[in-house]
């Protein structure tokens, strides 16, 4: 069956890629992010996530028009602060803009997709909730997207609405590297903590989250799919 789903974050990286994985599997996609993007597959809507006012109206005129079967709450910003040097503004803004958004997108979508008693939202969420240097906002927002996650699969469980996180490891894409240049030390100790090896690739996390898109996964809810090379369960010590 076909769908249409909403993709936050989607000009590049994991979002681009997930769209482009989506629109090959014959759905429709819309997305949103603050620029336009020409491989971006569908309608892609230029807004500013951290603004909720211009979110929350442009999101009200989505779900006017298009009938949306599901979500993917994928922006997301980092703001690394070593603990000693944190400053409440860049906390604020770097909390606000990985969950205000999603929670919008849920409300949003929720008359529909109950209307319609078929929906899934998925979260992205990260590898840092495990804990990360100098992540303190980033690794916190992100462990809440778990905590939504949980909650809202409980809110809707005999609803027809899925809620599931994808948790990606470190991913090749312009965020990471933005971070972790090549030859950086924070490259190096990424590397270190995957087992396999090796940085993930977008399609790789995309195709997880089109998974828990699918009808296939009707039956999984308040889940968390760790991508990340192993990097999770850590290096055996044995
Ligand atoms: N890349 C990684 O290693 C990694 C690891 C774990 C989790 N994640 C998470 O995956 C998600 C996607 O990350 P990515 O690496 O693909 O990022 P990216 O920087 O490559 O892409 C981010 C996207 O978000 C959009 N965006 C950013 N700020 C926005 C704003 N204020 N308003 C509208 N759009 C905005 C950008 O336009 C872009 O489309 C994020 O939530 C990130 O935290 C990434």
């Amino acid at each position: 069956m076909f769908r249409t789903f909403l993709v936050t974050g989607a000009s590049k990286g994991i979002g681009l890629a997930l769209a482009q994985r989506l629109t090959c599997d014959g759905h429709r996609v819309v997305g949103l992010a603050r620029g336009p993007s020409p491989d971006f597959p569908g309608e892609l809507i230029s807004v500013d996530l951290g603004d909720g006012e211009a979110t929350g109206r442009v999101l009200a005129d989505l779900a006017e028009r298009i009938p949306f079967d599901g979500v993917v709450n994928n922006v997301g910003l980092v703001r690394p602060q070593r603990l000693g040097s944190i400053e409440l503004p860049a906390l604020d803004e770097v909390l606000r803009l990985n969950l205000h958004p999603a929670v919008q997108t849920a409300q949003a979508l929720l008359p529909g997709m109950k209307a319609r008693s078929w929906g899934r939202i998925v979260n992205i969420s990260s590898l840092t909730v495990l804990g990360a240097v100098e992540r303190t906002a980033y690794a916190a927002a992100k462990a809440a997207l778990v905590s939504f996650g949980r909650s809202w699969a409980l809110e809707l469980a005999t609803t027809g609405i899925t809620v599931n996180t994808v948790a990606p490891g470190p991913t090749e894409t312009e965020l990471f590297r933005a971070n972790n240049p090549p030859g950086s030390e924070g490259e190096r100790r990424y590397l270190s903590a995957v087992p396999m090896a090796r940085f993930g690739r977008p399609d790789e996390i995309a195709a997880a989250i089109a998974f828990l898109l699918s009808d296939d996964a009707g039956f999984v809810t308040g889940q968390t799919i760790h991508v990340d090379g192993g990097a999770s369960i850590g290096k055996s010590a044995f």
